[in-house]
């Protein structure tokens, strides 16, 4: 008796664990990360602490059940690249109709949560940003052109705009420089990954873009989209929205990500692509987090 209990309790562990990485939860942890930082940003006081958990637990959920629509979709390419073979459609341990009913009653939620404890505008936002990267970018973009992440990114970077619209209920230019800063971010941080995969890529037949147009022409976009990135992330300061500690912050962040972006593009290798991918995703939290410091502290 105690065995078959321990045995069920072992399954429903492990099928969690499943439903868990099916939300990609690294990339939702910065997205929800990102959103936070919003609505910090929305107000000169404290958030409330309804907002805070109502717009926190629905985002979180949209960005899960987004990231798990695009591992339905997605799981026969999944299956072919070693990156993403272990995921959990391509190995088994799901179900495409567990998936499916899975990603339908958390996106559901999310988009319910949004609607009754916080507003429908963030609702509604936060419904675009889900069909714009599990339907746009997924079936659409992706397979279909170079430029799917510049496009595709558009969501990725709403995160901010949400956070901001869970508190004021309106859209406003601080948070479309938030959103410009992760739109600007997204090209180097992706192209980064794409370039020391690409051969899974050209296997599985996406046009990344060092896939159609090679090693420089990829190099060359990263240190463009990099610079503009430099602009952009001087542009809370420029505006008034921050103020030295995150200049200072933002100052030093960017140097290194030049650094990096610069010896990639004079002298390629595998390994500093991967180490530029990496300090991509740092200075993303730490330029955010800067943000928030300098918005209390300064
Ligand atoms: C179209 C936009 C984007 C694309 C195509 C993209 C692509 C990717 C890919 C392919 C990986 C997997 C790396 C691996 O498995 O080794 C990754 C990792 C990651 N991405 Fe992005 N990304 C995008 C936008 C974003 C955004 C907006 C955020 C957060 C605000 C983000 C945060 C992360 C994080 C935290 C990781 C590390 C995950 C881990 O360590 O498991 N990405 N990204
Ligand atoms: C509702 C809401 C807030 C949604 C947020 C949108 C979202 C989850 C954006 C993240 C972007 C992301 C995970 C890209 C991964 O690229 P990929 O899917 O091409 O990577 P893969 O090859 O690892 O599947």
């Amino acid at each position: 008796m105690q065995s078959i209990w321990v045995t069920q309790l072992t399954l429903a562990k492990m099928s969690l664990r499943n439903f868990y990485a099916l939300c990609k939860p690294r990339v939702t942890s910065l997205i929800v990360f990102t959103a936070i930082i919003g609505m910090f940003m929305a107000t000169p006081g404290m958030v409330s602490l309804q907002i805070l958990l109502a717009a926190t637990v629905g985002i979180a959920f949209a960005s899960g059940a987004a990231a798990a629509f695009n591992c339905l979709i997605e799981n026969k390419i999944d299956a072919m690249m070693a990156r993403t073979r272990a995921r959990p459609i391509p190995t088994g341990q799901l179900s495409q109709m567990e998936t499916l009913l899975f990603a339908s009653v958390l996106g559901g939620l999310g988009l319910s949560i949004l609607y009754y404890w916080v507003n429908p505008l963030t609702m509604w936002l936060t419904l675009g940003t889900f069909v714009g990267y599990a339907v746009i970018y997924t079936v659409f973009l992706k397979p279909a052109t170079p430029m799917n992440i510049v496009i595709g990114g558009a969501s990725g970077a709403m995160p901010p705009i949400l956070g901001w619209a869970a508190v004021n209920n309106t859209v406003s230019p601080e948070a479309l420089v938030m959103f410009l800063i992760i739109f600007a971010w997204t090209p180097p941080h992706f192209w980064a990954l794409a370039l020391y995969r690409r051969e899974e890529y050209a296997k599985v037949g996406m046009p990344m873009l060092p896939v159609t147009h090679g090693e420089q022409f990829t190099l060359l976009h990263i240190l463009l989209y990099t610079v503009i990135l430099i602009v952009v992330s001087l542009m809370p300061y420029g505006l008034g929205m921050s103020g030295w500690l995150y200049l200072a912050s933002s100052v030093v962040l960017n140097a290194v990500f030049l650094y990096y972006v610069v010896s990639l593009y004079r002298r390629y290798s595998d390994e500093l692509a991967k180490t530029t991918f990496k300090y991509s995703i740092l200075y993303l939290s730490l330029i955010f987090a800067a943000l928030l410091l300098d918005h209390y502290l300064i």
